[in-house]
């Protein structure tokens, strides 16, 4: 474990020791920054969340050498008055609380807009009348679609990287009508930004906004029937991971054509250290947090997951890995996409140096061999001993 005194920042200053009040942290993100905080700072985190199965390991059992170091508080940021102490007693709140699977922002329109702004604002408000910083979680959805997915299909403009690549102080935040309720989640995402940025330019809060493109690895979602509802749908990660458990073809949406970069949730973590510990570097910034050197289209990531599964599994992939439905299928009606998602990375480079390192191969060779160890043996017995209805 490293000893905090050995820990500086990026201008060769010793960091100091913080109290962090995290809400969501029992999520996916949450619970790789709460295990990073806790194995190499002596932060404290006070842990908000209504569940904490993704952090237990943390926080059990007493002989763990940050006993101490991590509370959790199981609140419901929603309609607990606690919040406010809570985020008096830190010294710096991050934000990752929301509503953020696809499937949820067509079928659940009103929960995913009050989840991702209405939930939002109390914890803006309390960090501004206090004086206290905020990083707060956004997403690269608020881009929407690229410029060049208006472009005709044959135009070569669409290899420009001027039509498709994502700054944060340049770039369009382009989105389909008020029907296409997929863009409720970007939508009100977009207008927490907006407050959170005008708090700063009017009462001087001081914010960092983040906005993560696709992060995975363990942890990530639920896995239908084992550790989340049958019917559930979550992130494209778990949906591949759960047809391939089962052995059953991967679902493309729409035919797959869809194009995302994926990054190793532990890069992606080191960023928002680094965030953390410089303060000065990271105020005021909204910075794209990616890896633009592991693009693919959907229908790409489903093949290369059923070779990667086949390898750490040690079993044939199936004769059809792969089936086509459409979106109104899947998701219901109005579904809507992104077309293509690669971050700009001058604003982060610039400013906290960080790369990302890992390759999509690796990082998915370790994220389905954590699937296939924890969720293998559950499935075959699911499957095997079916609930009597
Ligand atoms: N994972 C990604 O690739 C990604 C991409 C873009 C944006 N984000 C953003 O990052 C943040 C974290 O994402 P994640 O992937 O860890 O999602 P997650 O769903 O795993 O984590 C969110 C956590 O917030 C908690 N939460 C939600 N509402 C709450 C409430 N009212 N009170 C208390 N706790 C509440 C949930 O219980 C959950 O544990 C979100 O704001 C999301 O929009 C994530
Ligand atoms: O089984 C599946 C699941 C998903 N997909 C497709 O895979 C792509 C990625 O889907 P994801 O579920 O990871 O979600 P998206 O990338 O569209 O959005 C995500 O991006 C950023 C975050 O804010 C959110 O976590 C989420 O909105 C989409 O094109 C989707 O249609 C499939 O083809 N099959």
């Amino acid at each position: 474990m490293a000893s905090a005194a050995a820990r500086v920042d990026l201008d060769g200053k010793p960091i100091t020791g913080i109290t962090i009040c995290m809400i969501g942290a029992g999520g996916f993100i949450g619970s790789h920054l709460c295990e990073k905080l806790m194995s190499e700072t002596s932060h404290k985190v006070l842990a908000v969340d209504v569940y904490n199965d993704k952090i237990k390991h943390l926080l059990e059992p007493d002989s763990l050498p940050w006993n101490g170091r991590i509370q959790f508080h199981r609140i419901n940021i929603k309609n607990d008055s606690r919040l406010e102490g809570l985020i008096k007693m830190a010294d710096l709140t991050i934000n990752l609380a929301a509503i953020c699977t696809p499937a949820d922002y067509n079928t659940r329109p009103l929960d995913t807009i009050y989840s991702n702004f209405i939930d939002a604002l109390p914890v803006v408000k309390y960090c501004s009348e206090n004086n206290k910083r905020l990083i707060h979680f956004s997403t690269c959805e608020v881009y929407g679609k690229t410029i060049g997915s208006y472009l005709p299909k044959d135009s070569p403009l669409r290899q420009d990287p001027a039509y498709y690549i994502l700054k944060e102080d340049e770039s369009p935040c382009i989105f389909g009508s008020i029907e296409k309720q997929r863009w409720s989640y970007a939508c009100a995402k977009q207008l927490i930004e907006r407050l959170i940025y005008a708090e700063g330019a009017e009462n001087g809060l001081e914010f960092t906004i983040v906005r993560p493109f696709n992060w995975i690895g363990p942890r990530m979602d639920f896995i239908p029937g084992i550790d989340g509802p049958s019917e559930g749908v979550p992130r494209v990660l778990a949906c591949f991971s759960n047809n391939l458990l089962r052995r059953e073809p991967l679902k493309l949406v729409d035919g797959g054509e869809s194009q995302r970069t994926f990054i190793y949730i532990k890069d992606a973590i080191e960023a928002v250290m680094l965030m953390i510990e410089n303060p000065a570097r990271a105020n005021g910034h909204i910075f794209n947090v990616g890896n633009p050197n592991n693009e693919v289209t959907v229908r790409q990531l489903a093949e290369m997951m059923t070779k990667v599964y086949s390898k750490v599994s040690g079993e044939p992939s199936i004769d059809s890995p792969t089936i086509d439905v459409s979106s109104k299928e899947f998701y219901g009606e109005g579904y809507d996409d992104s077309d293509k998602r690669i971050p700009d990375m001058t604003i982060i480079n610039k400013q906290l140096g960080w790369n990302p390192k890992t390759s999509l191969w690796d990082l998915l060779e370790s994220t389905l061999t954590y699937q296939h160890r924890t969720y293998a043996e559950a499935i075959k017995q699911a499957i095997a001993k079916p609930i009597a209805s």
